[in-house]
């Protein structure tokens, strides 16, 4: 919110100049990674690829929804574009083995590392951003999903652009389950054993409710449905923060990253 012109400049710009070489070298097949925010504050739930999209309450959503108005216009204009956009809802977990996951270090506001900063002892507790939401505990709802979960997206996507030509074809890639910020807690604790303290506090800017995904269509287009639980993708989570408790830094002895790259 606070630098708007570094995320259109990095996104926007990037995306155009990205479509200009593909373009410029004959290559007119790409998987955008787009987002849910696109959806802005959702007039219906669960949200399909049918929901009006626009109404955006972060200027992150904003770049995602302007390059997807972009790739529309694109693809319009030029028949050989043949490209899918993926909606994430709000991924989370790690790869199983704990090697390759979200560095922590690095500025972050998301619920999942944040709440693994407070069990690690890092951050003393977690301000939950709003208890006063018309959700059945107060707190915000989201659909998150595994991060292995949307690799598989992405290759079910990039199988059905080599079988059909789509020109352009949106999808939901969510779990289709809602979780409360409470809720996650909840799970969170049961996986690890550690108890995560927290106060609510006032809601947080640009937040919205509630919002989880139909993902109909890509299990019946693309052959995709999420696989892991909420249990998996803390479990995952948790296993590389604590294998990385300071991320990719290579001079942390105790990083399972920073070893391998020394031997
Ligand atoms: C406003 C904002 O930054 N939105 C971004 C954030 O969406 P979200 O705000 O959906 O993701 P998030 O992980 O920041 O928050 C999830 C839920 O946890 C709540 N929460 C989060 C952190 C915390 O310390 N305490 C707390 O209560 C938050 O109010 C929300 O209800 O991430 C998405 C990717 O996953 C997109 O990048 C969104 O643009």
């Amino acid at each position: 919110m606070k630098q708007p012109l570094k995320y259109y400049k990095n996104n926007i710009i990037g995306a155009m100049n990205l479509l200009e070489v593909m373009a410029s070298h004959g290559c007119y097949q790409l998987v955008f990674s787009s987002s849910c925010t696109v959806y802005g504050n959702p007039s219906s739930l669960p949200i399909t690829e049918s929901h009006p999209t626009g109404n955006i309450t972060n200027v992150y959503g904003r770049t995602k929804y302007f390059i997807e108005e972009i790739l529309r216009d694109v693809a319009n204009s030029e028949k050989r574009w043949n490209i899918v956009s993926l909606r994430y809802f709000n991924p989370i977990g790690a790869h199983s083995s704990g090697l390759i996951g979200e560095d922590p270090t690095t500025n972050f506001s998301n619920l999942m590392p944040y709440i693994a900063q407070v069990a690690l002892g890092k951050k003393p507790s977690l301000s939950i951003y709003g208890g006063d939401y018309a959700t059945p505990d107060g707190t915000g709802i989201r659909d998150y999903v595994h991060v292995m979960d949307l690799a598989e997206g992405h290759v079910a996507a990039l199988k059905k652009l080599q079988s059909k030509h789509l020109h352009l074809q949106v999808y939901n890639l969510g779990s289709g389950q809602g979780t409360s910020v409470l809720d996650f807690i909840k799970t969170f604790e049961k996986v690890t054993g550690i108890k995560v303290p927290y106060t609510i506090e006032a809601r947080r800017e640009g937040d919205i409710a509630s919002m989880y995904a139909n993902c109909d269509f890509a299990k019946f287009d693309l052959g995709w449905t999420a696989k892991y639980t909420l249990e998996d993708m803390c479990r995952d989570f948790w296993k590389w923060q604590t294998m990385n408790p300071n991320g990719y830094k290579s001079n942390d002895t105790t990083s399972m990253n920073g070893k391998a790259d020394r031997h």
